[in-house]
């Protein structure tokens, strides 16, 4: 035997120990941060899962398996209103947690938006109105207003009527040359194609095409995914100090994307900046108000821009796309608006903004739609700010994260009686012994509350009303039945097809 063999063993042998006391230490450290949280921490004596109380990564996992909105839902189920569901984070279902932490409270500080959500790429990225500052928040919030007023609605009505025409051509013109009596269409396709070119047109000062070509155009395709590429950021940004890391962490090839994306924004923002005109859009009350105040610089417009498109047609789509689904599914809604729609148009070019405003039943169904599959499906975090506040009667220390989860809330039986029915009445006939209302807010509340609500409800009038003068719709298999949050979300619903036939009406 030389040295070298007595040696190598020993050698071995130490590294083995070392090893096994780094693991070992590691372990321990592991299982005192999981005890603090779970046993110590401040919000120890909220309710929740074990697990998701002493860590982050459950919820990280859930986020990126898109069924956080289910978990929550279950949790809520299980522990009531207020839910801890993750180490210095919060779920509310509570309608007075919409007050509490979205609304401004006299004598409070306002709850900042969870810049977690919301942080850049890089440090130097001009500001959104969607950000988590505050004073750029205020600054962009005033310039953007004049632009989503009843004045500016009415001006704008006559071109958002004009993409609700050319789809409803799109829809009736002859499949290979000839007339039809009926057609199967993916309708989450059109209404998406739909509510982009409008975005498009009125953010942009041209439409993205994709009902003139059937098809989504680059800008559209790349938004699709936006919502997952959110989530990815804000869970890379949930472990500091990693976030500093983030530019060099993701896939190159995706980070491009995004930066093309956001070239192709900008030009297109630069496009409509640059021209002379008056026409009715969003830009042009703006550029009014800016021109006076100098309020945003031009990169900040360019952002601005994209992220008015995108949180006017992803949201308004899939508003209608559940709205639709809901009506497929329950037939007897389906007659009943139907009917309504008939017996209040004689034609259906007396179809409009103006005219669907104060249609009763019709109303009613787009607000228990909004309930079923709330386009915002689970709440815009918010920070706890300094000194910590009362939140529904509890004190929540300063730091925490908190939301209120709209899909969980809006099917929770402690908030609506049948909570997964589709049931119109219920917003015709309000009953506060059976419906909690306090509790459906889907445009949210307070200073960062929906600035396109009017346009949005303005916008699924017109266009029900529109599809159900035109078409008897049912769907195109009988057995394609399920209930809206089967599907999952990544920020926002990734929308399966929703297959229907399409029947002339004899109206048309
Ligand atoms: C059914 C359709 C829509 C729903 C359900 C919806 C929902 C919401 C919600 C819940 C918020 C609040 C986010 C927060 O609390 O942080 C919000 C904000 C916002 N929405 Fe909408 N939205 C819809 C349509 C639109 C449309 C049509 C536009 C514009 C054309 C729009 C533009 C915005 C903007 C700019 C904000 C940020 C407002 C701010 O922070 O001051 N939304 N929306």
């Amino acid at each position: 035997m030389n040295r070298d063999d007595i040696l190598r063993p020993l050698v071995a042998s130490r590294l083995m120990t070392k090893g096994i006391l780094l693991g070992g230490t590691l372990a321990l450290l592991v299982i005192l941060y999981a005890f603090y949280n779970a046993f110590l921490h401040l919000l120890r004596r909220f309710p929740g899962p074990r697990l998701w109380a002493a860590f982050r990564f459950p919820y990280v996992i859930s986020v990126h398996r898109g069924d956080i909105h289910r978990q929550l839902k279950t949790f809520h189920d299980i522990y009531g209103p207020v839910v801890r569901i993750a180490p210095n984070e919060l779920s509310y279902i509570d309608g007075a947690a919409w007050k509490d932490v979205y609304a401004n409270r006299p004598g409070h500080l306002p709850f900042p938006r969870n810049p977690t959500w919301f942080k850049n790429l890089k440090s130097d990225e001009p500001k959104s109105i969607m950000g988590s500052d505050e004073e750029a928040h205020s600054r962009m919030r005033r310039t953007f207003a004049n632009s989503f007023s009843e004045k500016s609605l009415k001006d704008q009505s006559p071109v958002i009527e004009s993409y609700a025409e050319e789809l409803m051509n799109q829809l009736k013109s002859p499949t290979s040359g000839r007339q039809w009596k009926e057609k199967t269409v993916d309708l989450v396709q059109w209404l998406d194609f739909l509510m982009f070119d409008i975005s498009g047109d009125l953010s942009f000062g041209e439409s993205f095409d994709c009902i003139k070509n059937g098809k989504a155009h680059p800008w559209v395709e790349i938004a699709h995914g936006f919502g997952k590429w959110l989530a990815l950021i804000a869970s890379i940004n949930l472990y500091p100090p990693m976030n500093k890391l983030l530019r060099y962490i993701l896939p190159k090839k995706l980070v491009q994307r995004q930066l093309d994306h956001r070239e192709m924004s900008a030009a297109k923002a630069r496009k409509r900046l640059a021209l002379d005109t008056d026409r009715p859009d969003f830009v042009t009350p703006m550029k009014k108000f800016n021109d006076q105040k100098a309020s945003i610089s031009a990169r900040e417009w360019e952002i601005n821009m994209a992220v008015l498109v995108f949180a006017g047609s992803e949201t308004t789509g899939s508003a209608l796309s559940g709205i639709l689904r809901e009506l497929v599914q329950n037939r007897g809604v389906m007659y009943s608006l139907t009917q309504e729609i008939r017996r209040t148009f004689g034609e259906e070019s007396q179809i409009t903004i103006s005219s669907t405003s104060c249609v009763p039943y019709l109303n009613a169904v787009i607000n228990e739609g909004l309930r079923l599959t709330p386009p915002v499906v689970i709440g815009v975090p918010r920070v706890v700010p300094k000194g910590g506040d009362q939140i529904c009667g509890q004190w929540v220390p300063e730091g925490t994260y908190v939301s209120f989860n709209q899909f969980p809330a809006n099917r929770s039986s402690r908030n609506f009686r049948h909570p997964n029915s589709f049931i119109p009445e219920r917003f015709l006939h309000q009953d506060p012994r059976t419906d909690d209302m306090s509790t459906f807010q889907p445009f949210g509340l307070g200073r960062h509350s929906c600035i396109g609500m009017k346009h949005a409800y303005a916008e699924m009038r017109l266009i029900l009303a529109r599809l159900l003068y035109s078409f008897d719709i049912t769907l195109a298999d009988k057995k394609d039945r399920w209930d809206w949050g089967q599907q999952q979300t990544f920020i926002f619903w990734d929308k399966k097809p929703l297959k229907v036939i399409l029947r002339r009406s004899g109206r048309v």
